[in-house]
């Protein structure tokens, strides 16, 4: 059996390739980063250690890897023959890995089993975008691309920080994961990862993952920079900040048990797990990576707007996740280059303008006033340095 593997940064060597490997994959890295992929070309195995409560240091080795970029030619081969594709590249990359993949697809034999696809990404229904993707450069000259490929979507959990420059090819993680994959398009034959749950009905547990792991994470990060904390535990450990993510997740606990049908008791039980997550101290990370890109952060859709307008549609007022999105507006870490652009944005628009642009939302919506309100705030705050 065999994978390949789009993306071989904190999430691709940590979680997605080391469960493909324990589920008896060959694994094939692809990824644009030459130094990483001479690195893994020219090693046997790496390690990914688990830290926590109960640690512990697990090998990946039967892997190669390919610079995409570089070796098209040899990717689209690997395609042609593989198993699964996975990717862990970002939501916005994947319409730049889409045509590979699309030339593997149209380069397999008709005997083959449809190759199994699934974009590993934080975002609503990633393997869709990508499909959609795909699907937009499929020629069908080359047959019909649903009997030669199926797409799932899943819902990929494990806190992977940066990693140290010294440490090598190997990884630090938390113990915790969590894969979810949409079982039905497998037509009853989903492969076999020890690893992954399968479900029915992805949508509730695609939307909790994202509404409460990543609305907790990210709001976590924009308090804790705004307090000038680096660390995420540490940010984690100051009264205020805890108090402001713990306000946020009351108020998407509200809305998953609502429109979900979690208990509220389930709901808190996964909100506790995560906060304690969160707090793991013997986890590197930092509230610049969990911040990162504050534009995809603040889009429709993404873990801020999309539960705030759905609790403003029902008439709630989210007081707290507005707090965190006046966090995220002034996120403006230097080496971000979302944080440049939504500076830029600010600087550059009106109150109005600025809001549509920065979060999709239309003047009509009933957040829409609530948000301008907060953009035109930070526009009148004097420009401050970076924390
Ligand atoms: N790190 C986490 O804790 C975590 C957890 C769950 C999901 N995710 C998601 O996984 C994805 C990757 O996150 P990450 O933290 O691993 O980021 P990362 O930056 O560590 O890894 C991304 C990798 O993709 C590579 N890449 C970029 N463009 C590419 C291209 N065109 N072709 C092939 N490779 C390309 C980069 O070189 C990099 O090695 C994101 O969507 C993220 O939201 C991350
Ligand atoms: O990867 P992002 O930028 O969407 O979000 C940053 C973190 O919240 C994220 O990577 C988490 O660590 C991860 O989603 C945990 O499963």
């Amino acid at each position: 059996m065999k994978a390949v593997h789009f993306g071989a940064g904190n999430i691709g060597r940590g979680f997605v390739g080391l469960l493909l490997h324990e589920a008896g994959y060959e694994l094939v890295f692809a990824d644009v980063a030459e130094a990483l992929i001479t690195q893994l070309a020219a090693a046997d195995s790496y390690a990914v250690h688990e830290v926590g409560e109960n640690p512990t240091v697990r090998t990946v080795d039967n892997f190669r890897a390919l610079n995409s970029s570089l070796q098209e030619a040899e990717l689209v081969a690997e395609i042609s023959t593989a198993d699964i594709v996975t990717t862990a590249v970002g939501p916005h990359i994947l319409k730049f890995v889409a045509p590979a993949i699309t030339k593997g697809i149209a380069a397999r034999d008709a005997g083959l089993a449809p190759l199994q696809v699934m974009a590993c990404e934080n975002a609503i229904n990633a393997t869709d975008i990508l499909r959609d993707e795909i699907a937009a450069l499929w020629d069908d000259a080359a047959g019909s691309l649903d009997s030669l490929a199926v797409f799932a979507n899943t819902a990929v959990d494990r806190i992977v920080p940066n990693q140290d420059a010294g440490q090598g090819l190997d990884v630090t993680v938390e113990t915790f994961y969590e894969w979810v994959i949409d079982r039905k398009p497998f037509a009853g034959a989903p492969p076999a990862i020890p690893g992954a749950t399968f479900v029915e009905d992805l949508a509730p547990y695609i939307e909790r993952k994202l509404f409460t792991v990543n609305t907790g994470h990210a709001a976590a990060a924009y308090f804790g920079f705004e307090a000038g904390l680096e660390k995420l535990s540490d940010a984690m450990a100051d009264q205020d900040v805890a108090e402001d993510v713990r306000a946020v997740l009351e108020e998407t606990k509200q809305l998953l048990v609502s429109k979900h049908g979690f208990s509220n008791e389930e709901q808190e039980a996964y909100v506790q797990k995560i906060l304690v997550r969160f707090s793991n101290p013997y986890l590197p990370d930092t509230v610049s990576r969990v911040g990162r890109a504050p534009l995809r952060k603040l889009s429709r859709n993404e873990r801020f707007i999309g539960p705030a307008a759905e609790l403003a549609e029902r008439g709630i007022v989210p007081e707290a996740l507005l707090g965190a999105i006046a966090a995220a507006l002034r996120f403006n870490d230097p080496a971000d280059a979302e944080a440049t652009e939504l500076a830029q944005i600010l600087a550059s628009s009106t109150p109005a303008e600025a809001t549509a642009r920065i979060t999709g939302l239309t003047p009509e919506h009933p957040l829409f006033d609530a948000v301008s309100t907060l953009v035109e705030e930070r526009q009148a705050e004097p420009a401050k340095a970076p924390a």
